[in-house]
């Protein structure tokens, strides 16, 4: 008979979890089998079984249903270290009362408690007196049930696992090939595992590579109002103060919040961002708040001690926002968490429109940042470009003049992320030397549209003046006309082409004379002309100019 390890306890959700914890170390090293102590029958238990007890007070009665031969260990059990974070990270001499399933183990937790996360005040908790009124937090090993209802102030550091010593025992009996290294590191992932298997929602985590330890001396601006956007921020940095950063999409709302933590005292615990549109409404209060049981942790339970980025909060159910209310609340007094809360709309709206909860408006309203758009910042255009280069390792990168005045035109409706996006769309062409005709479509398209809009009567007078010069104003009406009516057709067309068309129309021209009269019209944003077989369009100022001659 092949030899198992069989755990006996009293709890089946305890024994699971001790189980969990040995297969995580032992893995298909050996057999785990668990049973708890009311299932037990005479038969049960082999001779050949090494027995793992899940606590002494099993000892007595599993005697009877013992065979001689048998080997049987009381498992000796400890704090999950890797559920403790909360505890290290606690300011000053802290009061905290402990709650276990019983007098034994509340002792042993209180004991070993005081051993890894000493400088508090420890006390067990009997469950017979009430609970005295200088205790900050409520400790437990998972047995949040047992805490008396009305207490909020809870660290839950999670069900204790079986100690090394007893790993080691285990290990012993089974004369397997595991040295004591390993097992120690086995041991480690093993409570790293547990403590993460209570998390349903796994929460977006930590700074994006781009913000990593990126703080705001390293944040260069000429923008005037960003300046001071980033003054500001860099102070509310040192304080835990609840912070609410407003901007258009792609502003750098998030950023500025990464930074805030990366200077901040929450720092060296993680920085968690819950998106408010990214769940159904329904599953926001679990995923931010917990199970009500208990059993399933939230992202505020996680993050304790770091950041949490409440992005689009706008988006945030009237309902759960009394929720959110409740815990900046408590929060306010606490410092358990810095909360950082983003809306793309002006809160002052969200607020008047009973979007936003007037009570959290009078939290996230006292500490805002407002992030300007990049058209409102445009003197930063040439330093994010030069930023965006070094980022993606291609200094070598070079704009013409008319590209950079594309990118000054243009009014950046996707704000920096779109700039981003921009540049490491030219940082894959081939060229080293960016044109607006090597631009995105969709980028010239909307460049295109505003030139076009913007072209007034007096524009036209001088771009008329400009062709003049050449001497070819008649010429080169009838050339943009033909390359309307191919654009009516969908059509555009190669020198060639041109050439063909226009003799039709008694304009015989030489190559050398067409490839002028092009690039001027070009020059004033008239003609869309692509590389190589693509041919030339009109653009959409070119129409308008069209027009604006017609009337
Ligand atoms: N000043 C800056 N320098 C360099 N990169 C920046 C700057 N501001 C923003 N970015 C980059 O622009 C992108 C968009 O920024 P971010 O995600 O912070 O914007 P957001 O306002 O939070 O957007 P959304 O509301 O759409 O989520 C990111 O890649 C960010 O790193």
């Amino acid at each position: 008979m092949k030899k198992r390890l069989l755990v006996i306890g009293i709890q089946e959700e305890n024994l699971f979890h001790l189980t969990k914890q040995l297969e995580y170390i032992f893995e298909s090293l050996i057999t785990i089998k668990c049973i708890t102590l009311k299932e037990i029958q005479s038969d049960s238990i082999f001779p050949s079984d090494v027995v793992l007890l899940a606590g002494s007070e099993t000892q007595g009665l599993i005697k009877p249903f013992l065979p001689a031969e048998s080997v049987c260990i009381v498992a000796e059990r400890t704090e999950n270290t890797a559920n403790l974070k909360q505890l290290f990270y606690l300011e000053s001499k802290k009061n905290l009362l402990v709650i276990n399933d019983n007098e034994n183990s509340t002792a042993e937790t209180v004991d070993s408690l005081k051993q890894i996360a000493p400088g508090h005040n420890y006390s067990g908790y009997s469950g017979h007196q009430p609970i005295p009124k200088n205790i900050d937090f409520i400790v437990t090993p998972g047995e949040t049930n047992l805490i008396p209802k009305g207490f909020t102030d809870i660290i839950d550091i999670g069900p204790r696992v079986i100690s090394i010593e007893t790993l080691s025992s285990i290990k012993k009996y089974f004369h397997f090939q595991l040295n004591n290294e390993l097992l120690i590191q086995r041991y480690i992932k093993a409570m790293i595992l547990l403590a993460n298997d209570g998390i349903k929602y796994d929460p977006t985590s930590s700074i994006s590579d781009q913000n990593l330890n990126r703080t705001f001396s390293q944040l260069s601006t000429k923008s005037a109002l960003m300046k001071s956007t980033l003054e500001i921020a860099a102070k509310i940095a040192q304080t835990s103060t609840i912070v609410h950063v407003q901007g258009e999409a792609g502003t750098g709302k998030q950023m500025i919040a990464e930074m805030i933590h990366n200077e901040s005292s929450y720092s060296h615990l993680p920085f968690y961002v819950y998106n408010c549109s990214d769940s159904e409404s329904s599953s926001i209060q679990e995923e931010l708040f917990g199970s009500t049981d208990g059993r399933i942790k939230g992202v505020i339970d996680y993050t304790t001690g770091g950041t949490l980025y409440v992005k689009n909060m706008e988006r945030l159910p009237y309902s759960l926002q009394e929720d959110l209310l409740e815990f900046i609340k408590f929060n306010t007094n606490r410092k358990k968490i810095r909360i950082i809360t983003a809306t793309i709309p002006n809160l002052d709206e969200l607020q008047k429109n009973g979007i936003i909860h007037t009570a959290i408006y009078s939290y996230a309203s006292s500490c805002i940042l407002k992030i300007p758009s990049l058209s409102e910042r445009k003197e930063d255009i040439k330093y994010l470009i030069e930023r965006f280069k070094t980022h993606f390792n291609k200094k070598e990168l070079s704009f013409s003049e008319e590209a950079i005045q594309a990118f000054y035109q243009y009014q950046w409706p996707g704000n920096i992320r779109e700039l981003y996006n921009v540049i490491s769309y030219c940082v894959c062409l081939d060229s080293m030397y960016i044109t607006p005709d090597s631009l995105p479509l969709y980028f010239r398209g909307n460049q295109e549209k505003r030139d076009a809009e913007s072209l007034t009567e007096a524009d036209a007078e001088y771009i008329v003046s400009q062709i003049e010069v050449h001497g070819f104003l008649s010429e080169s009406i009838r050339l943009l006309s033909l390359y309307k009516e191919g654009k009516s057709k969908h059509k555009s067309y190669g020198r060639r082409k041109m050439k063909e068309l226009l003799l039709q129309e008694n304009y015989p021209l030489t190559d050398q004379q067409l490839r002028l009269r092009i690039e001027v019209l070009n020059k004033h944003g008239l003609l869309n002309v692509q590389k190589g077989r693509r041919g030339t369009t009109i653009s959409s100022k070119g129409e308008t100019f069209l027009e604006l001659l017609d009337g």
